[in-house]
């Protein structure tokens, strides 16, 4: 489902990052991780298209990344990958349900309520969705990232560092929705993290040490 190959990638004046080579079959949840600076958010960032490797491919449910323009890849991020980061910006004088739908428009997709209002149901957070971001807990806004990370119905979530801001009883929580959730919708789930909080919930981890 997800495959890279040889990847290697260069910020300017830095030295090259070279990556193990990974192989993610569909639906499998994976765990990144790595000490500080070893690449994990480069690696996210390449998997979903934001940044292009120096050499090396990356095959997303047979698509080679490196044979489509930035906007084809724009588009396929759009339809194919969900993204959850560590603190979730949400816009702040929109309600949830409004910040929901407007991810669907931004990604070009019609709005959808009925699938919303299955994904809000399933992460019971329906009677939180008229409220606005500010009014919500950091354990219920990490829900709501959930939310939107599916809710264009993507055969991909990558999260970055999503549970660094949650304490130990939120860590777990959010942990165990998030991996029930992707495997009801069917999605390959990658996180990548420092947190050690994650490792008993995962079987397949994938360990970064960098060479530079
Ligand atoms: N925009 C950038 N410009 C130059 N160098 C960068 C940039 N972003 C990251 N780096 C460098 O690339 C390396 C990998 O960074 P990256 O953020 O991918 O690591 P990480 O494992 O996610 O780290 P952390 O756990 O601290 O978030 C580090 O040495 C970092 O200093």
């Amino acid at each position: 489902m997800i495959y890279t190959n040889e990847l290697k990638f260069k910020y300017p004046k830095e030295n090259t990052l070279s990556f193990k080579d990974i192989s993610l079959l569909a639906g499998q949840q994976t765990l990144i991780k790595g000490v500080s600076g070893s690449g994990k958010t480069t690696l996210l960032h390449l998997l979903s298209g934001v940044l292009t490797p120096e050499s090396g491919s990356i095959i997303i449910n047979d698509i080679h990344l490196e044979q489509l323009s930035n906007q084809q890849k724009d588009r396929f991020r759009a339809k194919n990958i969900g993204i959850i980061f560590q603190r979730n910006l949400f816009i702040k004088s929109l309600s949830m349900l409004e910040n929901m739908l407007l991810a669907q428009r931004i990604a070009g997709n019609n709005t959808d309520k009925e699938i919303l209002e299955e994904i809000l149901r399933e992460l019971d957070i329906s009677n939180l969705s008229g409220k606005i971001p500010h009014h919500l807990s950091q354990g219920e806004q990490q829900r709501f990232s959930i939310a939107r990370a599916l809710v264009n119905r993507p055969k991909v979530i990558l999260a970055d560092e999503p549970t660094s801001s949650l304490d130990d009883v939120n860590c777990v929580k959010f942990t165990e929705l998030l991996k029930e959730v992707c495997e009801k919708f069917r999605v390959t789930l990658v996180i990548a993290t420092h947190d050690s909080r994650l490792e008993q919930a995962f079987n397949h981890i994938v360990e970064l040490n960098h060479k530079k």
